[in-house]
């Protein structure tokens, strides 16, 4: 087994089957088994659980976010605090986004090298510019155990120029964030970009594994491109990345993309699926996902997926959950979540047993099977 430290962060790489990895993230506030997915959490509560159920689920790292947690309460009153951890009683590790993604998603944002100016409506409509040191100084008062850099995501379709233009500002301000980013005790990580074009990902790729960092971050993906471009712009990166680090697909993905993406070498996942949808009653389980809301669930006695051994699988029927979600009440969203986040890190762990066992293409073929089987 490679173990590879840099700063806070370990990884120890314990075994591969394939291109698929199996290993092992430790930072300040524990251990994170990988594959792995992370729930989010964007204001410092994973929408719908408290964090001792968000424990239930298995999970071992959740996400935070800088531009919200920026705009309320501020990252000074969170440092006061004691920072993200005991602010919000989650004790396992934390990964905050930086803020540019999000930033970039609002209306009126204007560009420029030194960073993002955006109005900002809770402050009167106040010019407010993001940097990639002040996205760092954010990051550093929020206190997580991992930091993201500042990057330059851009939406999908782009035009190659400024898919060029993003790539090398994402580099100038990497540079800037490794220089702004002096706290020992938090991991920085890189962010690949290069949109959808081959040469401008394993340029961003070498570039951006030219600087030394605990690990390395897939942007730019899961903004709209479709699965089967997500895993060739996969394919173009990852063979430029270093084996001995941790590699983040950001913003991924539905249990199709994660398989695959687990297949082509990728480590960390995080997306806000499982909790979106579980919100709008959208339920995951083996044979794919479906809307417990819909009326032939009305007197349907089974739980949600009787694979599952979550608390609302175990005690609640499709039937009653389809009653919560229809009268929009809170313990809906709860169970709903509760539920979908647990299938999400079962599937993780079925899959870090797979790669042990070497028998990971079996699953990959087999889970895919059962899960997209047309005839639901
Ligand atoms: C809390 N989450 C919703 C945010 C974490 S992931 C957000 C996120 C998603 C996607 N798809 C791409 C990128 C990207 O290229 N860069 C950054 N910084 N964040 C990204």
């Amino acid at each position: 087994m490679a173990s590879t430290t840099t700063g806070p962060l370990s990884f120890d790489l314990k075994g591969t089957d394939g291109r698929a990895r199996r290993g092992r993230v430790t930072v300040p506030h524990g251990v994170i088994q990988t594959p792995a997915f992370m729930p989010v959490g964007t204001r410092a509560t994973v929408k719908g659980l408290m964090p001792r159920d968000l424990k239930a689920t298995g999970s071992e790292i959740c996400l935070a976010n800088t531009y919200h947690m920026d705009i309320s309460p501020g990252p000074k009153i969170v440092k006061k605090m004691g920072g993200l951890h005991e602010f919000m009683g989650w004790d396992k590790p934390i990964l905050t986004d930086s803020g540019g993604y999000q930033v970039f998603s609002l209306p009126k944002t204007q560009l420029d090298e030194e960073g993002v100016t955006f109005r900002f409506e809770k402050k009167g409509g106040k010019k407010v510019k993001l940097t990639p040191e002040r996205s760092m100084q954010i990051q550093q008062d929020l206190g997580a155990d991992i930091a993201m850099a500042f990057d330059v995501c851009v939406p999908y379709p782009c035009d190659y120029k400024n898919a060029q233009d993003a790539v090398y500002r994402t580099i100038r301000w990497l540079e800037r964030c490794k220089e702004a980013h002096t706290r020992p005790d938090q991991a920085l990580f890189g962010i690949v970009q290069g949109s959808s074009y081959a040469d401008l990902r394993g340029l961003s790729a070498q570039l951006t594994m030219g600087i030394d960092l605990p690990g390395y971050a897939i942007g730019g993906l899961s903004v709209g491109e479709g699965h089967s471009i997500m895993m060739a712009m996969i394919d173009c990166t990852e063979p430029s990345m270093v084996k001995e680090k941790p590699r983040y697909l950001m913003g991924v993905g539905y249990p199709e993309d994660i398989v695959e993406a687990v297949a082509r070498g990728v480590d960390m996942f995080d997306c806000v699926i499982p909790t979106r949808y579980a919100r709008s009653g959208v339920a995951f389980a083996r044979h794919g996902r479906f809307r417990v809301s819909n009326a032939r669930y009305k007197t349907d006695k089974y739980p949600l997926d009787t694979n599952c051994s979550c608390y609302t699988c175990k005690n609640f029927t499709r039937a009653y959950l389809n009653h919560l979600i229809n009268t929009n009440e809170i313990l809906g969203s709860a169970l709903m979540t509760l539920h979908n986040v647990t299938f999400y890190q079962d599937l993780m762990r079925t899959i870090r047993t797979a790669i042990e066992e070497k028998n990971f293409e079996k699953f990959r073929v087999s889970f895919l099977q059962e899960y997209l089987a047309e005839d639901k």
